[in-house]
């Protein structure tokens, strides 16, 4: 068995046990898939850490930045009360349509509300609007732009508050100080912030699963 081979046979074992069968999930799963959306959608045993952390937090309010087809957003926004609230920024108008469908389907799209565009330009509109500060900010889009997303999830968050960033293993290149890729550049900002910031305490795990080897970074915001 190659170590790929066994990963996805762990990952299999723990999601039949830990996030048995779920229609509507794998319902999105299937959309995004038809719709051709990248493949990029974390994995079930992901997704229900994301619902944990979220309950964890008691979150009442959260904000994602990449929605994609929506999976991410489902397990999120099911952590939040029924007046709770999840912003989801996404840039792809053809991905926030597959998404606004599979929030839909989930009985979500009382709480969720996908903002299409530039997040960079989303963001300030939304701070803008002086929202109540996020309980929970994931981080999952276009990782060049991590630190500027790390540093709008200061301003739009309060003490003890969560911020995840996803992704931040790109593959090991993240402990190369001399690439030039933008993606690993971005990563590596965002971690330097993280460790450097008075208000930030934080940690990041390296993983591996059905989706490879990866890693994400998590970091509560300090009074
Ligand atoms: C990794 S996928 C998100 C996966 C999703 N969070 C999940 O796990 O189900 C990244 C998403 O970010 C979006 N994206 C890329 N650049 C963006 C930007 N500048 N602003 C907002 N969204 C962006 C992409 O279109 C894509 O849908
Ligand atoms: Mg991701």
């Amino acid at each position: 068995m190659s170590e790929s081979q066994l990963w996805d046979a762990v990952d299999d074992y723990f999601t039949a046990h830990l996030t048995p069968d779920d229609e509507t999930l794998q319902a999105a799963v299937r959309d995004s898939e038809a719709a051709d959306l990248p493949p990029a959608a974390v994995t079930a045993p992901q997704g229900k850490l994301l619902h944990l952390l979220a309950l964890t937090q008691g979150a009442r309010n959260i904000l994602e930045i990449g929605t994609l087809g929506g999976y991410s957003t489902i397990w999120l926004a099911r952590a939040l009360p029924a007046d709770g609230r999840l912003i989801s920024l996404e840039y792809s108008p053809k991905h926030a349509e597959v998404a606004t469908r599979n929030i839909a389907r989930a009985g979500l799209d009382k709480v969720v509300e996908i903002r299409v565009g530039r997040a960079l330009e989303s963001l300030p509109n939304l701070a803008d609007e002086n929202p109540a500060p996020f309980d929970l900010v994931f981080i999952d889009a276009d990782k060049v732009n991590n630190p500027h997303y790390v540093e709008w999830a200061l301003k739009l968050t309060s003490a003890g508050s969560l911020i995840i960033v996803d992704n931040v293993v790109r593959g090991g290149r993240v402990a190369d100080a001399t690439s030039a890729a933008p993606d690993v550049q971005g990563t590596r900002a965002a971690i330097e912030l993280i460790g450097s910031h008075p208000r930030l305490s934080g940690t990041a795990i390296q993983t591996v699963g059905s989706k490879g080897y990866d890693g994400f970074a998590l970091a509560r915001v300090l009074a």
